[in-house]
């Protein structure tokens, strides 16, 4: 086990600068998750943190040690990659042995190390087949268990899952996290899954163009997100977002005017914002309720659904209802997700509230206010208290 502290840590190829001073403390027995855009960085910094990549500035520290000019197999990790990477001339144990062969431990040792690895992973039956011989989950068990014998101080998973179909990937995503719960190692785990990375992970990294955006426990960043990326990102379906202008706003809430004339209220401490300011709204579409049948509140919207997708648990009906775009991206549709036995047609006005206590607004550079209303998280703190 150990703990990897990061300090302004940058990498270049030329003149590119692919990380730009990157500052992280992942914890001893950590499980991190790091997400963002197709680019943005993250296998760049694993492959750092693995040193696969030299640093070109900055500190990078394995338990305690400065690790920037150590080898890779000298740093006490372990990778695991998305293609696998097994040896298709050996079988099952051989490969998982080869490392361990290498190291000049005992036949003893080597047995003993790779039929306790092929235990957990349920691949003790196959240890004398080949990687052709297996299926895309057995053969991911492989590489994961050629990980585990070598016994490293930090986990490294490059998308470790995607090559596996929906069904596999959700037994696999549960199996990760039992093995998190087993070996108790510090584990870096990249993704492009918002599921995976909300439910493996202690605390996830959202990283956008080589630069931390924040750091933080799935429920928090979900609750919580401190800018407009991050509120972007974190969350499926995405949140919608309104162009708006602070009417009124102090440390209690603000009043925001959208383009449509309508003015919804926000529980958030808008202290440092005043009258006029351009904002964004944002309201997650699982937050949005049906109206009552003559509901005229002062936190309803009305517009027609334009386009209904039911998915049997749950419906989620696309609203004419004008978005604004986030960063450089086209504006995504306004959409409500709704119990999935609504009755819903497209051209019928659909009347939803929008409750003031899970609206965010951002500012026009994009930080949030932040949120007063007490968090799931923090409501689960104070039950648990
Ligand atoms: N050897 C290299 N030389 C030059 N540029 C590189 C090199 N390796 C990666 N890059 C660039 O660095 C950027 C980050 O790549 P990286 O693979 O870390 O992104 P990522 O976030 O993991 O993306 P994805 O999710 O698509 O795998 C990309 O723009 C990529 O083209």
């Amino acid at each position: 086990m150990a703990e990897v502290l990061l300090s302004g840590v940058r990498k270049a190829y030329g003149d590119v600068t692919i990380l730009k001073g990157v500052d992280l403390h992942i914890r001893d027995g950590e499980f991190m998750v790091f997400v963002g855009p197709s680019g943005c960085g993250k296998s760049t910094l694993l492959r750092t943190i693995a040193g696969l990549e030299d640093i070109t500035s900055g500190d990078l520290s394995i338990g305690g040690r400065r690790v920037n000019d150590v080898p890779p197999a000298e740093r006490g990790i372990a990778m695991v990659f998305q293609s696998y990477a097994l040896y298709p001339h050996m079988n099952l144990f051989d490969n998982m042995a080869f490392g361990l062969k290498l190291a000049g431990m005992s036949h003893q040792e080597i047995h003993d190390a790779v039929h306790r690895a092929a235990k957990v992973l349920h691949i003790d039956h196959l240890l004398d087949r080949k990687p052709k011989d297996l299926s895309g989950g057995q053969r991911q068990r492989v590489a994961i268990g050629r990980a585990i014998v070598r016994k490293p101080q930090v986990f490294l998973f490059d998308e470790p899952l995607s090559n596996l179909d929906a069904a596999l990937r959700v037994r696999m995503r549960y199996e990760f996290a039992k093995l998190h719960e087993e070996l108790k190692t510090t584990m870096i785990y990249v993704t492009h899954d918002q599921v995976e990375a909300m439910t493996l992970a202690d605390r996830i990294v959202v990283l956008s163009a080589g630069k931390v955006e924040q750091v933080g426990a799935p429920i928090e960043l979900y609750e919580h997100p401190c800018n407009l990326f991050v509120a972007g990102f974190i969350g499926s379906p995405k949140m919608n977002f309104l162009a708006g202008e602070i009417v009124a706003a102090d440390a209690a809430g603000a009043q925001v005017r959208l383009g449509n004339g309508v003015v919804l209220q926000a529980t958030v401490n808008a202290s440092g914002a005043k009258p006029g300011d351009k904002v964004t709204l944002g309201i997650r579409p699982e937050h949005l309720a049906l109206a009552g049948a003559n509901a005229h509140g002062a936190q309803t919207l009305t517009a027609p659904v334009t386009f209904v997708e039911a998915l049997g648990s749950s419906t989620q009906a696309y609203v004419d209802v004008p978005t604004c775009a986030v960063g450089t991206e086209t504006p995504e549709p306004f959409s409500v997700l709704l119990d999935g036995r609504t009755p819903l047609a497209a051209g019928q006005a659909l009347a939803f509230e929008v409750p003031p206590e899970w609206c965010y607004v951002f500012n026009a550079e994009g930080q949030a206010y932040p949120r007063l209303a007490p968090s799931a998280g923090a409501m689960r703190q104070a039950r648990a208290a």
